[in-house]
């Protein structure tokens, strides 16, 4: 089944990412976050801004081309943050939840945070913002660009 597409502009995911900081306050604070590349930079610049956190780290984890979802495969592991304690991990979303198990197993005892989530990623996240369904494919402002649309008279006669 083709999926349904949500998509997130600058300014939405400006917003979701500052009211994603609002709710990782009350934990903090934090020795320092885990970015997780690359969809987690843009969240985790955002909110370290918010929470006047300097030390960032970063885990390169690669599970999918495009839409198509592979083995995941740990490109870059962190080369601080020992066990996670006292650590913010943050990545843009959680979908089948596989980067989340595997970032869980090099640090598990961080804070795992993360913007949107899909209902099977959720039970393997601590704290996140929005949730869309499992069949929705969310597509980031570095995923998409403007483009002309045909107006609907035009489109709707064809
Ligand atoms: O819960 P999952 O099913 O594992 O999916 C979530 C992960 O997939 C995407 O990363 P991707 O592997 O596409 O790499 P990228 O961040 O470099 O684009 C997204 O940024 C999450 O890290
Ligand atoms: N951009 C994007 N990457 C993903 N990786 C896993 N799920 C998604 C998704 O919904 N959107
Ligand atoms: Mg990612």
């Amino acid at each position: 089944m083709a999926p349904r597409y949500y998509t997130v502009t600058w300014d939405q995911l400006h917003r979701d990412s500052k009211a994603l900081a609002w709710r990782l306050l009350e934990r903090g604070p934090y020795k320092g976050i885990v970015a997780i590349t690359r969809g987690g930079l843009i969240p985790a610049a955002i909110i370290a801004r918010e929470l006047d956190c300097r030390l960032i780290e970063s885990v390169s984890i690669v599970t999918y081309d495009e839409e198509k979802r592979g083995q995941p495969h740990v490109a870059k592991a962190p080369d601080a943050a020992g066990d996670g304690a006292g650590w913010l991990i943050v990545d843009d979303l959680v979908d089948t939840g596989t980067t989340a198990r595997v970032i869980r197993a090099l640090l598990p005892k961080a804070h795992f945070a993360t913007v949107y989530a899909k209902p099977a990623g959720k039970p393997t996240v601590d704290t996140f913002i929005t949730e869309v369904s499992q069949d929705t494919w969310i597509l980031f402002p570095w995923d998409t660009e403007p483009q002309f649309i045909a107006p609907i008279a035009r489109s709707a006669a064809q």
